[in-house]
């Protein structure tokens, strides 16, 4: 049994029980689990996404509690460093809304004109989708059916060179079927899900790179009554990964993932997301690299301290090779620090071949090599 099939999920009916019992017997207020859940949300964005590359954030606002988890985590991932702008049409005239609003609103964190959506999309860099969550029913309607039909087309929408935003959906991509999920299979394909409290019958059919759980909050009551296998959240966390995105069957002789049509055509790009994945999986020291040189007649010069690390290197590369750190990558190359009179520098000076190796063993990509 895979870690997907171990893990509860809730029918629509369950997840409305649930709530009924927090803010019943359990003696929750709706405050305070709608702060909980945008604190996961914005934490886990915080996770995968780095405020330094994904700064500008989308939180488009639903008029139900869904909604309010998008307004809470807005206020997070202010504070966390980003900088969020809100599209929140149809505004629900309760003091609990009104006073998320005035929060917000203290903190200068602008408000968006109705119309000016979907054109302003390619000026973020993530939207979040707190449109529709467990209670969402039927099709959508204005003034959410169109927006919805424009997240969908993001990603066919824009040229393959133009960085189009994305999307992470809070409890439920909206617009899916609570327990059905994309059935008409043109539905917002976000790439990052957060579940909140469960995950929903429809998260079985998730298949963007990143699903999360957060709403630390679950009494044991609660977890033995609906009989809920879910995994652990590490030391504080306020959310935690739900199985591996890129986990790879062993048996598959080439996984889908390595398909050609799966990866980036700009390999740059494809290395970025797979560093973030190395990043979000926790992965000790993931910007760690055996940089490989060769002097001017490629003669092999490993230094006997590696020479069991890189035994195969020397087999087939005739390589010098030793760790260094990744500082930064963009098109024009990796960057580490060295100094010019070090061996890596004389090699490099007379012979500008080179490979990088990059050891992300829980990511089965424990030999992702780089040449140049
Ligand atoms: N225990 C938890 O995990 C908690 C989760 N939280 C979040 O709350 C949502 C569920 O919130 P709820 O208010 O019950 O429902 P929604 O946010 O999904 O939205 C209800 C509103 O949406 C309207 N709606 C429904 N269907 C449609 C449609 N087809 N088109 C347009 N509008 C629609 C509905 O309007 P009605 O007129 O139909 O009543 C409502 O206005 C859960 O998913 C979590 O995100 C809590 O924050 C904390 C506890
Ligand atoms: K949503």
């Amino acid at each position: 049994m895979n870690e997907q099939e171990s893990i509860s999920y809730l029918t629509q009916q369950q997840a409305a029980e649930i709530d009924d019992l927090l803010m019943g017997n359990l003696g929750f207020s709706i405050d305070q689990l709608m702060e909980l859940a945008g604190l996961s949300v914005a934490s886990a964005v915080a996770e995968v996404y780095k405020p330094s590359e994904y700064n500008r954030v989308l939180v488009i606002c639903g008029p139900g509690n869904n909604g309010g988890d998008g307004l809470v985590a807005a206020r997070h991932l202010h504070h966390f460093g980003y900088k969020p702008s809100i599209w929140y049409p149809k505004r629900t005239p309760k003091p609990l809304y009104a006073g998320l609003v005035t929060q917000l609103e203290s903190l200068s964190v602008p408000f968006i004109s109705i119309d000016s959506l979907p054109q302003e999309f390619l000026n973020f860099d993530i939207i979040v989708d707190a449109i529709f969550g467990f209670s969402f029913q039927g099709n959508p309607r204005p003034p959410f059916d169109d927006l919805i039909m424009s997240m969908a087309s993001l990603s066919a929408h824009y040229p393959e060179h133009q960085k189009s935003p994305v999307i992470v959906s809070v409890d439920i991509p909206s617009g899916w079927h609570v327990e059905d999920g994309d059935r008409s299979g043109d539905g917002t394909r976000p790439d990052m899900l957060v579940s909140l409290t469960a995950p929903k019958l429809c998260a079985r059919t998730f298949s963007g790179r990143y699903h999360f759980l957060g709403g630390r909050f679950v009494p044991p009551s609660v977890m033995q009554k609906y009989k809920l296998r879910l995994p652990k959240y590490p030391g504080t966390a306020m959310c935690v990964q739900i199985g591996n995105s890129c986990q790879i069957k062993v048996e598959d002789p080439v996984p889908a993932k390595f398909l050609q049509k799966n990866v980036e055509a700009d390999p740059f790009l494809q290395f970025q997301k797979w560093f973030d994945d190395a990043v979000a999986t926790g992965l000790k020291d993931p910007d760690a690299m055996a940089l490989s040189t060769a002097n001017k007649d490629g003669k092999p010069c490993v230094s006997p301290i590696l020479l069991s690390f890189f035994l195969l290197q020397i087999i087939i590369g005739q390589n010098s090779s030793r760790m260094v750190q990744l500082k930064k990558v963009d098109r024009e190359g990796f960057v580490w620090c060295s100094n010019y009179g070090s061996r890596k520098g004389h090699e490099i000076a007379e012979n500008p071949h080179a490979s990088l190796l990059f050891y992300w063993n829980t990511l089965n990509r424990q030999d992702l090599t780089i040449e140049a």
